[in-house]
């Protein structure tokens, strides 16, 4: 397990501060909750995590070390990134993508481990994705590539793990195994999510993005309050908690009008 931190991380496009000042500390093991509006910057900052983009300020630390001191093959072995457009594997099955997840621990030409083979059969197993495993990827679902993808990051035994939207393609019972198997791994988690209501139920803290900024960061019941929300989403919702289990419950009434940004709109 791993801790994720970051310093004053700013990010621009075109002279347009798209991420600006970014602070956040993921602990060991938790799972962190990046939520805002669309465009509000919560895939730019899992790229910026994930150091797919490179900071025009500010730092991203993994533990003591800084990304940029972390070499490409040392962060594969410890981060996993699961993106929200998976991308394209032509001519390869199921299998044959989760096993890319082994390919940080292996030489160029090495054929798979005994051990190798286990920790795939296993990720396969705990996606529920192990009856398709012969299947081209080209003819799966959107909910079974998602499931293919998260299997590809569990064989990679990671310490971190970046989700963007990972729940978007997912019929509900598969939403609430996905965020049930994040909560049992020995790994920290950042997952950008749009639903409120998982993220109060997983998420042990929540990063609330509101024009590239972070408008509020806590745990759920400091971050879901109504006058948050609505100053963010510009949605008026009612705040509870869920009479059988006491978990936090966000009911939506309906639209409201959003208190202006100080902020300016990102570029179209
Ligand atoms: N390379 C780029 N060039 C110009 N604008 C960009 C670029 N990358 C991101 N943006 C803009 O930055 C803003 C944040 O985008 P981002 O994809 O991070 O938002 P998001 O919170 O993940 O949104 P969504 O919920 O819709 O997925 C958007 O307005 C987007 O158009």
């Amino acid at each position: 397990m791993g801790r994720i931190t970051t310093t004053e991380l700013s990010w621009s496009v075109k002279g347009h501060r798209l991420l600006d000042n970014i602070e956040m500390a993921v602990h060991d093991g938790k799972i962190v909750g990046l939520l805002g509006p669309n465009g509000s910057g919560k895939s730019t900052l899992l790229r910026l995590l994930a150091g797919l983009r490179k900071p025009d300020t500010g730092t991203v630390r993994y533990d003591d070390t800084d990304l940029s001191d972390l070499g490409r093959r040392a962060m594969a072995r410890r981060l996993a990134v699961v993106e929200q457009d998976v991308s394209a594997h032509h001519h390869v099955n199921v299998r044959q993508v989760v096993e890319l997840g082994r390919t940080p621990f292996r030489g160029r030409f090495d054929a798979l481990t005994d051990y190798d083979r286990r920790i795939v059969d296993e990720a396969l197993e705990r996606t529920e994705i192990s009856d398709k495993q012969h299947r081209s990827w080209h003819t799966l679902s959107g909910g079974e590539k998602q499931r293919t993808q998260l299997a590809r990051a569990l064989a990679q035994e990671p310490q971190e793990i970046l989700l963007d939207e990972p729940t978007n393609h997912l019929d509900i019972r598969h939403q609430l195994e996905l965020l049930d198997l994040l909560t049992s791994l020995d790994a920290t988690c950042v997952v950008a999510l749009h639903d409120l209501n998982l993220a109060a139920r997983y998420c042990d803290h929540i990063v609330l993005l509101d024009h590239g900024e972070v408008a509020a960061s806590g745990p759920p019941e400091d971050v879901l309050t109504p006058d948050l929300i609505k100053r963010v989403y510009g949605v008026a919702v009612l705040v509870d908690r869920e009479p059988a289990t006491g978990t936090l419950r966000v009911t939506y009434l309906g639209t409201a009008t959003r208190t202006a940004s100080t902020r300016r709109p990102a570029p179209r």
